[in-house]
């Protein structure tokens, strides 16, 4: 069984513009000691997602179906303080962008990791304080007893991200959300991070999701990953089948984008137009819009996720034929936009 099982999730907001699908029947797992990433555009729903599975929307938001099995149970059923005594921050934790908003600047780091390991352990504070030492050695930080004395305003942005790493492992969880935690770093400081979260996963056989909208960077260190697009799932493989064999058009399309150590920028090919609003999206496939390839039948159809190799499903009806079962659609079933 997987650690992690998310299924058919819907995340929607109420707003009075109307109602926004983020997440609109996402599924997905990981496995213990597994790296997935969740990877899409900016507004592809990635972020609601993650923060969806630890009961953190907040209105006008509202996780209004689906399942969040972990580790044998559901975190849709959780009250608010059963997740915060016993699933945040303990079983799971989270890594985020901007690692100075999640450290107290009037503490030490090392302090603040110590508070950690003191909560969730019996130690001592003295050997709280020496955990938290070797942890900071542990993610590469150099002389880590000097620097567990240090205030958080003394680490530069990449020291920083490696001593939120730090904090987030202080309470070995079985799981680490990372959500976008390289993209505010420079190119050099963001390749360490990934080399870091490859050797973190390895060493403390976390599992681990990854946030990201570059696949280039999933590429470093996921197993698998699941490309999102307006709220779905869209496609789903393991990294190299991914990158070798995409076969959802917009995968196709944001693999192009990637920039490559051999291409130049201005050989770049970004996928054309913007997602649409997800208060009112498109019919059938969520990215007939914008996809080179759409046919009539991708406006009538909502495509599910078909199988199109081993472990590696795509939602997109050119694939109908490996699903075999797919209706043939009738004109009047769902409204042609
Ligand atoms: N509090 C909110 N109220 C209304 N809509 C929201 C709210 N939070 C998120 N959304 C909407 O949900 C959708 C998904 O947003 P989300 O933040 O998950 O995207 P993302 O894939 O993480 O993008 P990014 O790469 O920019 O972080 C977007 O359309 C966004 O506008
Ligand atoms: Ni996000």
């Amino acid at each position: 069984m997987s650690l992690l099982e998310v299924e058919d999730l819907r995340t929607y907001f109420y707003t009075e513009g109307g109602i926004v699908q983020a997440v609109d029947g996402v599924s997905f797992e990981v496995g213990r000691g597994e790296t997935i990433g969740l990877v899409g555009e900016s507004g592809a729903g990635k972020s609601v997602t993650v923060k969806s599975l630890l009961g953190l929307i907040n209105p006008p938001g509202k996780v209004v179906d689906g399942s969040v099995r972990f580790d044998g149970r559901d975190l849709t059923e959780c009250t608010e303080r059963e997740l915060r005594q016993e699933v945040r921050g303990s079983e799971i934790s989270f890594v985020f962008q901007d690692p100075m908003s999640a450290l107290n600047p009037v503490f030490t780091v090392g302090h603040q990791i110590a508070e950690i390991v003191e909560y969730h352990t019996d130690r001592s504070e003295k050997e709280a304080h020496e955990r938290a030492v070797e942890l900071l050695d542990d993610v590469g930080i150099p002389d880590p007893e000097q620097r567990a004395d240090q205030y958080p305003h003394e680490f530069s942005g990449g020291m920083r991200q490696r001593a939120l790493i730090a904090m987030a492992l202080s309470c070995s969880p079985k799981l680490i959300i990372a959500d976008e935690p390289t993209t505010a770093l420079d190119v050099t400081i963001q390749a360490q991070i990934l080399d870091l979260f490859d050797e973190i996963q390895e060493k403390y056989d976390t599992s681990v999701v990854y946030v990201t909208h570059d696949l280039g960077v999933v590429r470093e260190v996921c197993d698998r990953v699941a490309v999102m697009y307006l709220g779905k799932v869209v496609e789903h493989a393991p990294y190299e089948e991914l990158y070798r064999n995409p076969k959802h058009p917009y995968t196709q399309s944001l693999l192009r984008s990637v920039v490559r150590p051999d291409e130049r920028a201005d050989a770049l090919n970004p996928i054309e137009g913007t997602m649409p609003s997800a208060i009112d999206p498109p019919s059938g496939c969520r990215f007939r819009t914008r996809c080179p390839v759409a046919v009539d039948d991708c406006a009538r159809i909502e495509p599910p996720r078909i199988d199109v190799g081993p472990n590696h499903d795509s939602a997109c009806i050119l694939y109908k034929d490996e699903y075999g079962k797919m209706e043939e659609p009738t004109l009047h079933e769902r409204g042609q936009r």
